[in-house]
Formats: C-alpha cells, sequence, structure tokens
C-alpha cells in the first residue's frame, strides 16, 4: 500500500462540542504532511485519535496499514510519537529514558545499546548522555524525544508542534533532523504546527486546518496559487510611462497611491531579468523593485480572512506563556 495514512470523515466530539468536524486526507509513504492552523483548530486532537490515544466519534482512520480503533496494538507498534508537552522523565539521564522507552519496545543487549549510541549521536546529545534531563534546555529536550521516538524504527511518525517555543537557531537544527528522517529512513512524517514557515519548509504537502476542518490542501506552491500572482513593484522614473511595461508576461498592472507601480506577474523571479530588458529596450529607467510572493499566511488569509499568528518564534515569550497555561 502506498499510502501511510488514510482517513475518512474524522469526526471526534468533546460531549456535544466537536474539536474535528469530519476530515479526509491521506498521506503517502515516505511524505512529510503539515497539518497547519491556528490554537484550537482541532490538530492535537487529530493526532490523539490517529495515534489511539482518543478514540474517534465517527468516520475510519488507517495508520500504517492498521484502522486505528479495531487494530490499536497494530497501530502502536509501528508509530512514534513526540508530543508537545514533554513526556521524558526529569530525574533520569538521556541514556535511561531512551533505555527504559527501548525496553518497554522490546528491545535489548547489545541491539538497544548501539541504537541508544546511534541515535544519541543523530541528535547531538551523546556527550550529554549521563546527565539528568532536568539539567536540559528545552530544545534539548525535544531533540531527545526525537531520538526516543525513533528507537523502535517507527514506519511513521507524529510530532505535534514539534518547535513550539523553540528559539530560531534549534528549531533550524529540530528540522535538519526531520528532513533526514526522511531522507534517510524514508519514513512518513506527520506533523502540527501554527507556523507557516515551519509548513513552508518541512512539508510536501500541507493540510490548512481551522474550527475542525480542513479548507485546504496541496503543496506549498498550490495553496499559494490560491491567492493569485506574485507582485512587483516597481519605482519608475516616469511612472506615466508605465503602460509601455504591458509585456506578455505582465498579467495585471496599476499605478499606486504611492506612484509606484504594481505589476502582476506568474513568477517575480523568473520576471523580472523580462522586466529589466524590456524597460532598457523602452528607455524607461527603474528606480527601485520590490516585489512580495504570496506567504502561506496569506493564504490563511485569504481563506479565512484572519491571520493565523498569534505568536511567532522571534516571541517565545508567548509560547511558553500558553504551554505554562496548558498544564
Ligand atoms: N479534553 C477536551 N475537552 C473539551 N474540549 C477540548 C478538549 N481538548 C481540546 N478541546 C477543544 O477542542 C478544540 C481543538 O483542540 P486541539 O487541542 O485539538 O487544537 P489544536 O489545533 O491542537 O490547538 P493547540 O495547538 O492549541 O492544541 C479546541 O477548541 C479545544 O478547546
Amino acid at each position: 500500500m502506498s499510502e501511510a495514512i488514510v482517513v475518512e470523515n474524522l469526526v471526534k466530539k468533546y460531549g456535544d462540542f466537536e474539536a474535528v468536524k469530519g476530515v479526509s486526507f491521506k498521506v503517502k509513504r515516505g511524505e512529510i504532511f503539515a497539518f497547519l492552523g491556528p490554537n484550537g483548530a482541532g490538530k492535537t486532537t487529530t493526532v490523539h485519535v490517529l495515534t489511539t490515544l482518543l478514540k474517534l466519534t465517527s468516520g475510519k482512520a488507517i495508520v500504517a496499514g492498521h484502522d486505528v480503533v479495531e487494530e490499536p496494538m497494530e497501530v502502536r507498534k509501528r508509530i512514534g510519537i513526540v508530543f508537545q508537552d514533554s513526556s521524558l522523565d526529569r530525574d533520569l539521564t538521556a541514556w535511561e529514558n531512551m533505555y527504559i522507552h527501548g525496553r518497554i519496545y522490546g528491545l535489548k543487549g547489545n541491539e538497544l545499546r548501539e541504537k541508544i549510541e546511534r541515535l544519541l549521536k543523530f541528535v547531538e546529545l551523546w556527550e550529554f548522555k549521563d546527565k539528568p534531563v532536568k539539567t536540559f534546555s528545552g530544545g534539548m529536550q525535544r531533540r531527545l524525544e526525537i531520538a526516543r521516538s525513533l528507537l523502535h524504527e517507527p514506519e511513521v511518525l507524529f510530532l505535534d508542534e514539534p518547535t513550539i517555543g523553540l528559539d530560531p537557531q534549534t528549531r533550524a537544527h529540530i528540522w535538519d533532523y526531520i528532513r533526514a528522517m526522511k531522507e534517510e529512513h524514508n519514513m512518513t512524517i506527520f506533523l502540527t504546527t501554527h507556523y507557516m514557515d515551519e509548513a513552508e519548509m518541512l512539508a510536501d504537502r500541507i493540510a490548512i486546518i481551522d474550527h475542525g476542518k480542513i479548507i485546504a490542501e496541496g503543496t506549498a506552491e498550490e495553496l499559494k496559487k490560491l491567492v493569485g500572482n506574485d507582485v512587483i513593484y516597481l519605482k519608475l522614473e516616469a511612472p506615466e510611462e508605465l503602460k509601455c511595461l504591458e509585456g506578455g508576461f505582465i498579467r495585471g498592472c496599476k499605478v499606486l497611491p504611492d506612484g509606484r507601480v504594481a505589476l502582476e506577474v506568474e513568477n517575480a523571479a523568473e520576471a523580472l531579468p523580462g522586466l529589466f530588458e524590456l524597460a532598457n529596450e523602452r528607455g524607461i529607467r527603474i528606480l527601485e523593485v520590490t516585489y512580495h510572493r504570496p506567504t502561506l499566511n496569506d493564504v490563511f488569509l485569504h481563506l479565512t480572512g484572519r491571520e493565523i499568528r498569534d505568536e511567532s518564534p522571534e516571541n517565545p515569550m508567548a509560547a511558553f506563556v500558553r504551554m505554562r497555561m496548558r498544564r
């Protein structure tokens, strides 16, 4: 089977409240698939259903070839999970956390020791293996959780907000590990995030979720196409000569109140050389060029009329406060 996850019409209610309202999607083997949405959209609830921690209300979910309701143990053997909140034992060392997890999954002896060494080296924690987890930074803990989740070589790895509250440098490190897991082990990765850059940098495909529903799905490029074209802004010496710039690749143009000319093109980077050539031929002097490509934030805004972000990695304090409040 080429699909690692198949979800059909999944509904999850908490009492009368429908947190997930009939979502359907498929994730191919070896793919990184991101659930992108604001807080409270239903991302964690979906992960908990797919990892058999919560029972679905209706619908169907197959993970690694097994039904989450009918064969939860088969699913559990084949998946790894990194939760939003740490599930490490803070009083134990990194090595001990790994060892206990490995034993739970039936690993032992040299095989287990070798795996622990390889994985702790993979996340660059080998030199800290004998230190208690309570002395680790947030980023080190997240790296240890990733290493731990890989011990039993899962087919599908679930990462719930893998970089929430981490500084930009640590986030970039974690993105590298996630890419390496896909490339070196052809692992299927399902991640949730409310960071648009994270979805864009990592995911082969993205489902945007809002109020328990998937409102759009596709590659980052496909999603951005929903918003429209790239826009190039030009400051010309003589803006009235704008009409001279209506070349074949220009899909629309207008003069902005500040005098700049806004040109719509399919791909700004590709259009720029042609644009300079055209201006040169017509003797038009371009004083300044900037361009804007639609972002996933523009896509969310376009679809919902709201901004996705309530916090950014540049403002980790907001994330920290939210994590504390969840406890
Ligand atoms: N145990 C629960 N009982 C009642 N309502 C819940 C419960 N857990 C979550 N909810 C509600 O379900 C909705 C979806 O929550 P969920 O945690 O899945 O969202 P999310 O997209 O993962 O956001 P976050 O990243 O903040 O967790 C929210 O409105 C939340 O308040």
